[in-house]
This record gives structure tokens, C-alpha cells and sequence, in this order.
């Protein structure tokens, strides 16, 4: 009988559960015996594992975060910590793993594999970062929370004649405060891949002031080099006049704690089969993502360490409609 193991690294993501699920249930449909890996490639180099069977995975599609643990495992990076990961896997006879991340985890998917041990990498990840995937486990889900918070701040916003900006998670990917900002209906969008002034922002605030609007929301991306708290403080330092008055929230990590969506759950729970598939099927060294509609392998040799571009045609669109 095989058997394979499955992991979740990074930063958690609403329908990692589901994930998980679905390769336990998808690997024992084909007949083997499946482990999880608990806290990511941390419990892959200390030896957690754990015998995942039907009942385990029970109860856990509604939920967020992950019943496995995830965490942020530097010395995966280096060859020794992947060659202990390997004499894990090894003593345990597991033939294959599933690597269920983000682009950091991916990377480390493709060291894995390079070292000759088969890995298949499932596309997770709230920023939507990862190139191989249209869409990642967790986005739908972390996105809506955002928009429940900036329907939230609007009116509260509304009700003093505020403006707020609004900071939203997504590392040094500016796609959920562009999305959340496009369906938030903000005024301005603040991202990292687009140079940003100060001055500007304001300027833009003060003019739907004077447009009569009730309140102004800027989403401004984590990443950005002029984030939500140096927005503040500019228009503090500087005195500056908006006719709002201003304040600020940081949206952080509410934003993954989610349940995931039907979406997110049902992405997770193809993605994650698809995985089984093509382990199944003698296919690995690849991601599984969402393209076109369709549950599609990409090389990690392509995937791995690449970037998703963002469409900032729709940043155009967003400002045009802001009026
Ligand atoms: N270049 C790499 N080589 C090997 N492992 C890596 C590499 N980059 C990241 N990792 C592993 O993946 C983990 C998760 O990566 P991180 O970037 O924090 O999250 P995510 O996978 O969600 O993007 C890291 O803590 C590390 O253990
Ligand atoms: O949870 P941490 O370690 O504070 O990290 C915060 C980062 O994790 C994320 O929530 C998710 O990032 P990853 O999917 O790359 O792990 C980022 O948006 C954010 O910058
Ligand atoms: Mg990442």
C-alpha cells in the first residue's frame, strides 16, 4: 500500500481544511494510507506525523484556519533542514507528499522535489500572490471580509463625515486591496505596484469633501510604500485640511481567521482531489491551480519563486468610477 503525506505551510487560509480533507479522502479512495504533518514543513523536519483516516477529517470543510497547524519554517531553506525532512519521510515509507501553500511554500515544494522526493503543491494562499493559480485557497473568503469591514466603516464613516483608510492584508501583493477597493466602492487605492503620493491621496479625499460626499474610504495595500499609519501621519505632520476628519483601521489578521465560503471550499476540495489524481496518476513536481475554470497542474520549476502580475488596467477603472 502507498503512502503519502500532506502539510500546510505558510500563512493559514480559509479552506485549508477542505484541503486536507480532500486529499485524505481522495488518498484513501485509491488505497493508501495517508499522514498529516502537523505545523508545515517545521513538523515534516521534527517528525510530527500523524495516521489521518476518513473520521479525522470529519467536521473540518466548514472551517477556518487549519487542523494541522501551519508555520513559517526558515531552516527549511536550508539543505540540511530538507535532508532531516527527507530521512523523516523516508523512515515513516512515505512515497509522496502534498504541500498545501503559498508561493513560499511552493518554493520549498521544489527544493523538495529537486532532491528527487515527489511532491504536488496545492495553490493556498489569502494574498493571491502565486503564479500557476488564477485564484488561491483562501482569497474569496479573506476578500469578502475586508468588504464586510470597509460596508462596516462606511457607516460609521457616513455618520461623522470621516474618511478612513483602510489597510489591507496581502504581503507584497496589492490584489486584495485592489479587489476589496474596486467592490468597497472606494474613493482612492493605495497599492505597492504602483508609486503612490502622499500629497495626492489627500488631495483626492479633500475632492469628494468638496464633491458632498458623506464619508471617503481609501484601501490602502500593506504593502504599500506609503501604508495606512504613513498616510496618517503625513496628513498629520503636514497639517493637512481634508474636511473629513480622518482616522484609520488595520484590517491584519481578522482578515484569514474566516470559515471559508462555498467558494473557497469548493476550489479547496478540487484542488486538493486533483492533487490525488495525479500522484495517481505517477504526475508530481507540479502545483495544482485554478485556470481557465479548470483544476490544472503547472511545473513547479515554473511556478516556484514567480509572481502573479496584477492587472492594473483595473486600478484605471476603479479611479474612473470613484466620482
Ligand atoms: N526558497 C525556499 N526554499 C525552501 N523553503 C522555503 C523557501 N521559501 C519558503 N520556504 C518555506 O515555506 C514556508 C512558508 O513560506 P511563506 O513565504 O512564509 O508562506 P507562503 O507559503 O504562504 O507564501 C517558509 O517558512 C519556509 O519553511
Ligand atoms: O501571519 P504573519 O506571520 O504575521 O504574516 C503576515 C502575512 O501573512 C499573510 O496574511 C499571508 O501570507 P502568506 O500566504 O504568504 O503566508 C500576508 O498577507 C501577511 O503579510
Ligand atoms: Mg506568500
Amino acid at each position: 500500500m502507498k503512502r503519502i503525506a500532506v502539510l500546510t505551510s505558510g500563512g493559514d487560509a480559509p479552506g485549508m481544511n477542505a484541503a486536507i480533507r480532500a486529499v485524505v479522502r481522495g488518498g484513501l479512495e485509491q488505497g493508501w494510507e495517508v499522514f498529516g504533518v502537523r505545523q508545515g514543513y517545521a513538523g515534516l523536519m521534527g517528525g510530527d506525523f500523524v495516521s489521518l483516516s476518513a473520521r479525522d477529517v470529519g467536521g473540518i470543510i466548514q472551517q477556518g484556519g487549519t487542523v494541522l497547524g501551519s508555520a513559517r519554517a526558515p531552516e527549511f531553506k536550508t539543505e540540511e533542514g530538507r535532508k532531516q525532512a527527507l530521512a523523516n519521510l523516508e523512515a515513516r515509507g512515505v512515497e509522496a507528499l502534498v504541500v498545501i501553500g503559498g508561493g513560499g511554500s511552493q518554493s520549498g515544494a521544489y527544493a523538495l522535489s529537486r532532491m528527487g522526493f515527489p511532491v504536488v503543491g496545492v495553490a493556498s494562499t489569502i494574498d493571491n500572490d502565486l503564479y500557476g493559480s488564477e485564484t488561491t485557497i483562501g482569497v474569496d473568503t479573506a476578500l469578502n471580509i475586508a468588504l464586510e469591514a470597509i460596508d462596516r466603516l462606511k457607516v460609521t464613516a457616513s455618520s461623522h463625515h470621516r474618511a478612513f483608510l483602510v489597510e489591507v492584508m496581502g504581503r507584497d501583493c496589492g490584489y486584495l486591496a485592489l479587489m476589496a477597493g474596486i467592490a468597497g466602492g472606494a474613493e482612492v487605492i493605495v497599492l505597492l505596484e504602483v508609486e503612490s503620493d502622499p500629497e495626492e491621496v489627500i488631495e483626492t479625499l479633500k475632492a469628494a469633501y468638496r464633491r458632498g460626499k458623506a464619508h471617503a474610504i481609501a484601501v490602502v495595500a500593506e504593502g504599500a510604500t506609503n501604508n495606512a499609519n504613513e498616510l496618517m501621519l503625513y496628513a498629520q505632520e503636514n497639517q493637512k485640511r481634508i474636511g473629513f476628519d480622518l482616522r484609520v483601521t488595520i484590517l491584519g489578521h481578522v482578515q484569514r481567521g474566516g470559515m471559508p465560503g462555498a467558494f473557497d471550499r469548493l476550489l479547496a476540495t478540487r484542488l486538493g482531489v486533483g492533487a490525488v489524481e495525479r500522484l495517481a496518476g505517477g504526475e508530481h513536481g507540479v502545483l495544482m491551480g485554478l485556470i481557465r475554470g479548470e483544476i490544472l497542474a503547472t511545473p513547479l520549476d515554473e511556478a516556484a519563486g514567480r509572481k502573479k502580475p496584477l492587472d492594473l488596467g483595473l486600478l484605471e477603472m476603479a479611479r474612473v468610477l470613484a466620482k
